[in-house]
């Protein structure tokens, strides 16, 4: 039987991410007391509105925090060969302690080839194979660079005291990105982790075991409430737009300020996770301003870890 009197809590992600942010201001002025600025260069590749919008704010961020940063911009018709020779210019200079490649890259460049010219040792999206094994062995959490958003969703957890060791967690999604990262950190945190993906047959049985239930799909509202234990923990890592009213209405029946947003703005954001299955959670992460929001601060945080570990020689 469900507990009717149990309360969900909302899992702040700008609270969380300020509250990293002011830590990593704090070790950059140790860094630079120590005689060095942590450095950040973002590569952004064409003209993807998202991807400006990303890039701006990291690059900015970076300018909050007292990082150095620089951008830059080849056009969409760059190809592999030329990038390869920026990242190598980067790789080669001192001042700069991470490279960022936004993602996702035009079609024609290989993306693969790309990530795997970025120095491990600069590779603060931690999508280098050599970041990933090194996650996947389990290395301290210090000597380890990881991707962004799964490492985040790590420190939620573990701010808002949710319990992962002994818990079983199932994850929705198995990107390089998001998926098979945060399932190896639950791993390493001790959870019993169950893997699900688009070909899973009796996902919503599965994802009812789950004591924390991770969704990164790319599906609007995909997790419903019969999917849900109650009393789990919900991270949605999805961002989807709604453009259609009738689905804003579907999934937000009777929200006022939904709707006035959805018709000024002419969309509206929405998860992987149906909002009526919020109700359902002992703590959920709300989309937008939650999961997302620590993406950009954990960059930060590899970075400043980044400068820290090469100087140190780790
Ligand atoms: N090189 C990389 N490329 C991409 C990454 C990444 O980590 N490294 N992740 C995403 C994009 N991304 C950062 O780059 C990112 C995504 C979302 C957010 C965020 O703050 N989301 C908000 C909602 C924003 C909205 O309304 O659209 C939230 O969830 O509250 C920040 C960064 C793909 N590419």
């Amino acid at each position: 039987m469900p507990d009717l009197d149990m309360k969900t809590r909302v899992l702040d992600g700008v609270a969380i991410a300020g509250e990293i942010k002011a830590e990593v201001a704090r070790e950059v002025v140790a860094a630079r007391e120590a005689g060095y600025t942590p450095g950040l260069a973002v590569v952004l590749v064409g003209d993807v509105p998202a991807s400006q919008i990303y890039v701006r704010s990291k690059v900015k961020t970076c300018g909050e925090l007292g990082i150095y940063s620089e951008m830059h911009t080849p056009d969409a018709s760059v190809t592999t060969e030329e990038l390869l020779e920026l990242i190598a210019s980067l790789n080669a200079r001192d001042e700069i302690d991470g490279i960022l490649i936004q993602l996702p890259l035009p079609k024609h460049v290989d993306t693969e080839r790309l990530l795997e010219a970025v120095v491990p040792e600069k590779d603060v999206d931690g999508f280098h194979p050599i970041n990933a094994g090194r996650l996947l062995s389990g290395a301290p959490d210090a000597q380890v660079l990881a991707p962004c958003t799964p490492a985040g969703i790590m420190e939620v957890l573990r701010r808002s005291d949710i319990p992962v060791s002994g818990k079983r967690a199932v994850v929705i999604g198995r990107s390089n990105i998001v998926g098979k990262p945060i399932a190896a950190m639950l791993i390493n945190a001790s959870a019993t982790v169950t893997v699900c993906h688009s070909r899973t047959q009796g996902l919503a049985e599965i994802a009812r075991e789950a004591d924390i239930l991770v969704a990164a799909i790319g599906r609007a509202g995909f997790v419903t409430p019969e999917m849900v234990k109650p009393g789990a923990t919900l991270i949605d890592v999805g961002i989807n737009r709604l453009t259609d009213a009738a689905e804003v209405e579907k999934f937000f029946p009777n929200n006022e300020a939904r709707r006035e947003g959805f018709l000024k703005r002419g969309s509206t954001v929405i998860g992987d996770i149906d909002p009526a299955a919020f109700a359902l959670s002992g703590a959920y992460t709300p989309v937008p301003g939650g999961v997302g929001a620590l993406t950009i601060a954990m960059l930060m945080s590899n970075t400043v870890k980044a400068a820290k570990m090469r100087r140190s020689g780790k």
